[in-house]
């Protein structure tokens, strides 16, 4: 009998189920897209409930489109956007606030006070690997107790529980209220700025500085072994949970980086780039974060350096939807094409401030080298040139904290479709781009997790011998074009500094 792995993409705009084959084919998908609640300048909030209810019916819509039953699936995986906070109560399941999302930087005040030590930014990064930053989930769960009335009372009775996207949806998957496996694994633990990295475990200290209670968290586990099981009534009745990994580990996984010095880079909402470093934890010197690439089992723990983006995807989406300037996200490529290149202007797209390398939140977006001479298309050229120049900014800090020199950059996520990114891409970093066949790399690492977890698959050779190459962009742009192009955007980050007072 024919049988298959099912995983849950729990992502920043969608939520999607997809179905694998054993030659990781993808047999089936079905996706929904959530609101994205925008309260205030800088606040970006999710329904809880609205993406536990979409879960639930990508699920039935995989298994429908599949033309299958639930019996056929050996085993569920999930994924999840990382960071993203959610806070309810263990009793009856209810969020107590909106799910706070990663983009979100209403905590900077909290973010600045913590920071104001001696070792600033850096307070906790040998322990967790990570900068002080509105990004990670520490500061945002602090925010729900300090603003909700009296949710930290709550807490500190244990009537309140912590999680990411996957906690959320493994603790609904499993019961809820009615015995929900309270649990989350290495990877999504270790964005939260409260795990120790060495340990694996959460950091009393850490927790106590910034004032999150121990009683709130789940359970830190592998990212594949069993966790619990679907509630019989739910649609994958009875079905093992078997495997969990942040978004941008699953991919990772999913692209079969399973050596150290192989990296991938994610083009979705924002761009991720990964590179495994194996068992060695190395500290970033030049703003990346270290963070726990996967853990299989009882195997060791694989660590990797990450350079996050927040935003590109974001940028095109903003193209369109505030400016006007394209009906959809493909039509970028065709207003860009019009053009020969960029006509000098360049577009640092710093709305949540920047991330890696720089970790600016006083930055905010400009469009610098304007003159009369620049048009709708020379805009579009420079709204995809930017998430090139951003990928190369953390690719030369990723090769001074590492010494890996990459030879090519292996490439997934939304934004791979477009040809003369893929083309600029290549161009800016003077090494080949590579796009496997399946792009949906994210819920294929999660899927991976899970089937080792039952024996479907067997070891990670079977993750690397179904890992094919769909397409390659060879760099064309001469060397001398290449170093000036990325010289003037360096100029031009260097303008959106110092921009919030
Ligand atoms: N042809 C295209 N050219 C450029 N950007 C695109 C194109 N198609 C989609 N995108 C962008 O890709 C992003 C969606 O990618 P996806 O991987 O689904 O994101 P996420 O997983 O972060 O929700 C959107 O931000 C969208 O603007
Ligand atoms: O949901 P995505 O693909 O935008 O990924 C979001 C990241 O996990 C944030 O860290």
């Amino acid at each position: 009998m024919t049988s298959y792995i099912a995983a849950i993409d729990q992502g920043t705009t969608s939520t999607r189920c997809m179905l694998f084959d054993r030659g990781g084919g993808v047999v089936s998908s079905d996706q929904v897209e959530h609101r994205q609640i925008l309260p205030r300048a800088g606040w970006v909030e999710h329904d809880p409930d609205e993406i536990w209810a979409n879960t639930r019916k990508v699920c039935a819509g995989a298994l429908a489109k599949a033309d299958i039953v639930a019996s056929d699936v050996e085993a569920v995986g999930i994924t999840n956007q990382r960071e993203t906070t959610v806070v309810w109560e263990k009793a009856t399941g209810k969020p107590i606030y909106n799910a706070i999302v990663w983009q979100d930087t209403r905590t900077d005040t909290i973010v600045n006070e913590l920071a104001r030590g001696e070792k600033g930014q850096n307070r906790f990064q040998e322990t967790t690997g990570l900068p002080l930053a509105t990004y990670f989930s520490a500061t945002k769960i602090r925010w729900i107790l300090d603003n909700v009335e009296g949710a930290r009372k709550r807490a500190e009775n244990g009537e309140l529980l912590f999680g990411n996207m996957d906690t959320w949806v493994l603790w609904n998957s499993t019961g809820g209220p009615d015995g929900g496996v309270h649990v989350t694994d290495v990877t999504n633990a270790s964005r939260t700025l409260l795990m120790d990295l060495r340990t694996l475990q959460w950091d009393p200290d850490i927790c106590a500085q910034i004032g999150v209670p121990m009683s709130m968290l789940p359970e830190i586990k592998s990212s594949s072994e069993i966790y619990g099981r679907f509630r019989e009534r739910g649609v994958f009745g009875g079905l093992p949970i078997a495997g969990i990994l942040g978004d941008q580990q699953a991919a990772t996984f999913g692209q079969a980086c399973l050596s150290p010095g192989e990296a991938k880079n994610t083009y979705g909402t924002g761009n991720f780039l990964l590179l495994n470093t194996g068992t060695d934890l190395v500290l970033s010197e030049n703003g990346l974060l270290t963070t726990v690439g996967y853990k299989i089992g009882n195997a060791a723990t694989v660590y990797c350096l990450e350079g996050s983006i927040a935003v590109t995807g974001s940028l095109v989406q903003w193209l369109r939807d505030n400016l006007g300037l394209i009906g959809s996200a493909p039509e970028i490529e065709q207003l860009a094409s019009g053009v020969d290149d960029n006509g000098g202007a360049y577009f640092v797209p710093a709305f949540s401030g920047l991330f890696a390398p720089h970790w600016r939140s006083d930055a905010r977006g400009a469009i610098v080298g304007l003159t009369r001479y620049v048009n709708r298309g020379h805009l579009a050229r420079a709204v995809l040139e930017a998430t090139g120049f951003q990928t190369r900014e953390v690719i030369e800090a990723m090769n001074a904290d590492s010494g890996v020199e990459l030879t090519s950059l292996k490439v997934d996520g939304g934004m791979v479709v477009n040809e003369l990114l893929m083309q600029f891409q290549a161009d800016i970093l003077g090494v080949p781009v590579i796009r496997p066949v399946v792009n949906e790399t994210t819920a294929l690492g999660a899927a991976y997790a899970a089937g080792l977890a039952v024996g479907f698959w067997e070891s990670e050779a079977d993750i690397r011998s179904n890992w094919a190459k769909d397409k390659q962009w060879d760099p064309k742009l001469a060397q001398d074009r290449r170093e000036a192009e990325y010289r003037q955007w360096q100029k031009a980050v260097t303008k959106t500094f110092d921009w919030v007072e």
